[in-house]
């Protein structure tokens, strides 16, 4: 809560004692998709524990959930994988699209414009209604791994690979990017980080998709704006400037040192810190034990270095700030080690994160009230214009 000036009353000039920036503890409105339990520091999505999900059920079984709040059954599994797989394959002119945007822009850049351009492409009919747009979101979910992988493929200068209809979502990203299907283990570890960045409640991005919403605008404007509200680093792009970090610290005997040069000059440390969670994110330990099998399994040099690296600056930044990882410090060197580039690891974030912005919006949909909050005015008292 931040004291402005002394405000007058009246429309847009609320007590100064009400003003919450950033809307820090600002309850907005309810929502059934998920919630972070403090007392357990647990996550859970549709009632159940995003742990318990991770350990036994699929990326698809889970958007399923988000969606339509329960796990699906063996039959309608089958179906909405079908639905899933039928639905990867891009159309010619959005493979062109993604293939002539420079090379220069971030591939979130060219994951927003993909975005915008599927909806001025989409056939569902625009009713708004909560079939018409989980419609829309399924066919997201399909199609962003294909753009994703393509413009990974092309900044190599490599051809996209089409998409391999018998595989599951995550082994078929992994086809698509690197023309073969990892170990088990890494698939499995990479699918957990998507079940686990899949939905967080009220987060910037999910609250922008809901803003968009709540003027009646589509899911698609929805998306793309969620899209660019996700690139920030202080957002998701948190996952690419972790790996960032640890390549500008580069020596792990160097990491003490350099956080106390970083924390000197008030920089923020990626990959640290939370809004909601002050004693840890309730989704690191499983993304680290994650990342700690992919550690052990490949064992060279250079990955030993990054880890050692990872938990130095780790155990420093806890011991003098007391402030610790959130998802993205797992996230951003397990996505390395996996082989990704680093700027696909944020669009890999939205891959994920689409299911939980679009079941937002379903429920902003069916329940909606324009979201218009006031500003305390601190501008010059009203003025006559002078005379010419
Ligand atoms: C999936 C996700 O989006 S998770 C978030 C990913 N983002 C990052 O990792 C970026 C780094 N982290 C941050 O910038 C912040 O922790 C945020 C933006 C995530 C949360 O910010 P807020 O809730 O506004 O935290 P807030 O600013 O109140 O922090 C409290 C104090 O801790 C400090 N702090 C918080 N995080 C960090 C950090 N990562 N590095 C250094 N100091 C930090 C703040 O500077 C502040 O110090 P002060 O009281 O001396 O001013
Ligand atoms: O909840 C937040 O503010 C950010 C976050 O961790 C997420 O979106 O997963």
């Amino acid at each position: 809560m931040t004291a402005a000036t002394t405000p007058p009353p009246g429309t847009d000039r609320p007590a100064a004692a009400d003003i919450h920036r950033g809307l820090a503890g600002v309850v907005v409105d309810t929502t059934g998709i998920s919630t972070v339990i403090e007392a357990s520091n647990s996550l859970t999505y549709r009632g159940y524990p995003v742990q318990e999900l991770a350990a036994s059920r699929s990326f698809e079984e889970v958007a399923h959930l988000l969606w339509n709040g329960e796990l699906p059954d063996a039959g309608q599994l089958r179906e909405f994988e079908a639905r899933e797989r039928a639905m990867r394959p891009l159309d010619r002119t959005t493979a062109e699209i993604v293939a002539r945007l420079p090379e220069t822009c971030h591939p979130m850049d060219v994951l927003r414009t993909a975005v915008s351009f599927l909806g001025a492409e989409d056939p569902t009919e625009d009713d708004g209604s909560p079939a018409a747009n989980r419609t829309k979101a399924l066919a997201l979910l399909a199609k962003l791994p294909t753009v994703v992988a393509a413009d990974q493929r092309r900044r190599r200068g490599l051809d996209p690979i089409q998409p391999d209809p018998s595989l599951g979502l995550a082994e078929n990203f992994f086809h698509m990017c690197f023309g073969e299907v990892p170990a088990p283990e890494v698939v499995r570890c990479f699918e957990i980080s998507l079940i686990l960045y899949a939905e967080h409640s009220f987060n910037a991005s999910t609250f922008t998709a809901r803003v968009v919403t709540s003027t009646l605008s589509d899911l698609h404007s929805a998306v793309t704006a969620a899209v660019g509200a996700l690139k920030g680093p202080l957002h998701g792009g948190a996952n690419e400037a972790v790996m960032h970090m640890l390549n500008e610290i580069g020596d792990p005997a160097a990491a003490d040192a350099w956080l106390t040069d970083a924390l000197a000059a008030k920089r923020k440390i990626m990959g640290f810190g939370h809004r909601v969670y002050k004693h840890g994110d309730s989704r690191v330990p499983l993304m680290q034990e994650a990342l700690d099998r992919l550690i052990a399994a490949d064992g060279s040099p250079e990955t030993t270095r990054l880890a050692t690296l990872h938990t130095a600056l780790r155990t420093a930044m806890v011991e003098r700030k007391g402030i610790h990882p959130n998802l993205d410090y797992p996230a951003g060197l397990a996505y390395h080690l996996m082989g990704f580039d680093i700027p696909v690891f944020t669009p890999i974030f939205v891959m994920s994160r689409i299911t939980g912005w679009t079941a937002h919006i379903v429920e902003q949909s069916e329940g909606n009230t324009l979201i218009r909050p006031l500003g305390a005015y601190t501008g010059p008292a009203e003025r006559h214009v002078p005379a010419a």
